[in-house]
């Protein structure tokens, strides 16, 4: 009966191990960093991991160990490597000049002093940069986006397969939840419909060693990884595939868009910040100049400093999750942390303790001052030594592997965006909101979407190399 079945999901529910919040900087930087070997996370929620009864990890939901090393070393060695990031400027070019044509677009549909939905613009522009990166060039813009809607769906449907992560009879709880899993299995399904066939594209086209670009599936598709319980190497298969795809386009695509449109929301509320970008990238950027080049970003002082600001008071990702294993030793103020204990970082309210930082739930960039250029500000937050006070990519060993490639494209995007238009808000029901869409699990999705004033300041150019 339906009390019988609520009664048995309170009992294991309460037998589940326990957790804790972690809300203080300096208790976060001494577990994560000081923490040595703590570097799993609790079983994921992420839908191949929990469609596949664990049989499919993606670099996120990997326990730590070789498959891990392996997936991880493969990005950061492949699409991550500096190498082929500059590669990829092309590719980035054409983003931008897309999205600016559709943000001019919109603006003259809306008669000039109308508003424009910049959360669907800059979202789409990005998903599309990410799918080249990881498919390659030349895919169907209707592929392109019905990939882009199918994430988005995935997304929303976090909190369904986070039913079945510690289900004990997941075939009890899929009957149960019948509803859930289907919706989840369909979702499954689209992506294979979608991602197998161009996954198959890259299998035949293989590129050849002298072209400067790879794209992710390729580096996938050459990797060797161990095999499974200790038996030898073998690749990929192609429910892996999907997985490791699925991750690479909503890690991209999600931390980066919500990043951006934070930025220029907070810049909508600081016109005079928006002036002193403008008035850095002229002095470096000439006025014939068909863009802001991804050269001077360094130089940019108070575009690096926003950003920063911005990563503090509005991390993208919301949460570090941990768990302690019979392996690890995490000590808490003297006691040792029990075996099974998930641990839970709050970067938001890690971001703002108030013990680090003055009125820390104000928008300041001027408190990164001491920060200069794009170069010492990726140093420091890779070093994670404690003078960031801030970990909006994570720390320790599980760190976010993307973090010169997202300080690139969030520098790029912006400086381009600031330059391009003047933006200013919205008035009324499409008034710039700074709050966190509770119902979205993991990104931090701006609730409202964002809208906004854009009133061109350069002649328009109509196609870029
Ligand atoms: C603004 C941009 C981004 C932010 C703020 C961000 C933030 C994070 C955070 C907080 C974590 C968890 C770290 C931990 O547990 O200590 C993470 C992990 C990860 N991120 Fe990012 N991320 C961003 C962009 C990206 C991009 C562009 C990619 C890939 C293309 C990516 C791929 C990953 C992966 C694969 C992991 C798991 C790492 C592991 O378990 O070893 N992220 N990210």
């Amino acid at each position: 009966t339906p009390t019988k079945v609520a009664n048995l999901v309170k009992l294991v529910l309460a037998s589940k191990p326990p957790a804790m919040f972690v809300t203080d900087y300096a208790a976060a930087h001494r577990l994560l960093v000081g923490g040595g070997s703590f570097s799993n996370r609790p079983p994921s929620m992420s839908p191949s991991a929990v469609l596949s009864g664990r049989l499919y990890h993606n670099i996120i939901s990997a326990p730590y160990g070789q498959l891990w090393r392996a997936l991880r070393h493969n990005l950061t060695s492949g699409v991550l490597h500096p190498k082929h990031l500059r590669g990829y400027a092309a590719t980035r070019r054409r983003t931008l000049r897309r999205l600016v044509e559709d943000l001019r677009e919109q603006q003259q549909l809306a008669g000039g002093g109308g508003v424009v939905l910049a959360t669907e613009s800059i979202r789409s522009a990005v998903f599309g940069l990410v799918s080249t990166m990881c498919f390659g060039d030349g895919v169907d813009a209707a592929v392109v986006r019905a990939m882009a809607d199918v994430q988005m769906e995935l997304i929303l449907s976090l909190p369904a397969a986070r039913t079945f992560v510690s289900a004990p009879f997941l075939a009890l709880w899929r009957l149960i939840y019948r509803k859930r899993w289907n919706k989840l299995v369909a979702i499954r399904q689209k992506q294979e419909q979608l991602y197998l066939p161009l996954i198959d594209g890259c299998r035949i086209h293989r590129r050849s060693s002298d072209e400067t670009t790879t794209t992710y599936v390729h580096t996938l598709l050459d990797l060797h990884v161990p095999g499974i319980a200790g038996g030898k190497q073998r690749r990929l298969e192609d429910g892996e595939l999907v997985g490791l795809c699925s991750e690479f386009l909503g890690s991209g695509t999600e931390s980066l868009s919500a990043a951006l449109q934070w930025i220029m929301a907070n810049l909508m509320k600081r016109p005079d910040m928006q002036e002193a970008i403008r008035r850095e990238i002229d002095a470096v950027v000439g006025a014939n100049e068909e863009e802001v080049g991804e050269e001077v970003l360094g130089k940019l002082d108070h575009l690096n400093t926003v950003i920063l600001e911005a990563l503090r008071l509005h991390p993208t990702t919301m949460w570090v999750f941990r768990q302690v294993m019979e392996e690890d030793q995490v000590v808490h103020d003297g006691q040792h942390i029990p075996v099974g204990t998930k641990m839970v970082f709050s970067l938001e309210a890690l971001g703002r303790d108030k013990t680090m930082w003055t009125d820390p739930d104000e928008f300041k960039p001027e408190r990164f001052q001491a920060y200069r250029g794009a170069e010492s500000i990726t140093k420091n937050l890779l070093s994670m030594a404690g003078e960031m006070k801030m970990m909006p990519f994570g720390a320790g060993k599980r760190m976010c592997p993307a973090i010169s490639m997202s300080l690139l494209h969030i520098g790029y995007f912006m400086a381009n965006l600031v330059r391009e238009f003047e933006w200013s808000e919205a008035e009324g029901e499409h008034a710039v909101q700074l709050h966190t869409d509770a119902n979205v699990l993991l990104f931090n999705f701006m609730k409202r979407p964002l809208r906004a004033h854009v009133v061109p300041r350069r002649p328009e150019v109509k196609s870029i190399r």
